[in-house]
């Protein structure tokens, strides 16, 4: 699968465009860097169905409600030299509130080896605030791996270094978003 999604990234290259944060296009700036495509061709099918078969074992272990899974929204992000992610959640707030909602956060990771970046971890963070004993773990999740969290936990992505680096060394994750109804 890794080498069929590293070729798939380079031959949409050009079609991969800066990311924004939120529904209203609202420009990322300081809150996001890097870059996405959401048109996976020929391998959206193969890679639903690996998202779709992981989903309950996900609430199993993560102990969330079960739910009426309505749809997934796969995104491909691209995190080159400098690129970042900081903390925030995945579910939809404010005005973008709609009845259905990203419950779970599926990610999974892969890049060309051997790895040309450093950082771009994964930060989770408890959810009691810093000041007050929270506490964050940072997840460097190996090529070839799926992370799965609650969609409401707050995270980051780490700034990514690649000095030298071109896109076909980027740090390559495949967001699933589990759209449902609680
Ligand atoms: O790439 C990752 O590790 C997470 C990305 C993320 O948090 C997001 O796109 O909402
Ligand atoms: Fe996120």
């Amino acid at each position: 699968m890794v080498a069929r999604l590293l070729a798939f990234a380079l031959s949409r290259e050009a079609a991969f465009s800066d990311t924004t944060v939120g529904k209203r296009k609202i420009e990322g700036g300081q809150i996001r860097r890097s870059r996405v495509i959401r048109d996976f061709g020929d391998v959206n099918a193969p890679l639903e169905a690996a998202f779709r078969a992981r989903l309950s074992q996900a609430i199993t272990a993560l102990r969330v409600p079960p739910f009426t899974l309505d749809s997934l929204s796969l995104e491909l992000a691209a995190h080159g030299d400098g690129d970042f992610y900081r903390r925030h959640i995945d579910t939809f707030i404010g005005g973008e509130k709609t009845a259905t909602d990203r419950i779970l956060t599926g990610v999974y990771y892969f890049h060309a080896l051997p790895r040309a970046f450093t950082g771009g971890e994964l930060r989770l963070f408890s959810l009691r605030p810093i000041e007050h004993g929270g506490a964050h773990l940072d997840i460097e999740p190996p090529c070839d791996s799926l992370l799965l969290f609650p969609a409401w936990a707050p995270h980051e992505v780490l700034p990514v270094s690649c000095p030298e680096g071109n896109f076909a060394q980027s740090r390559f994750a495949i967001n699933c978003w589990y759209n449902g109804t609680a």
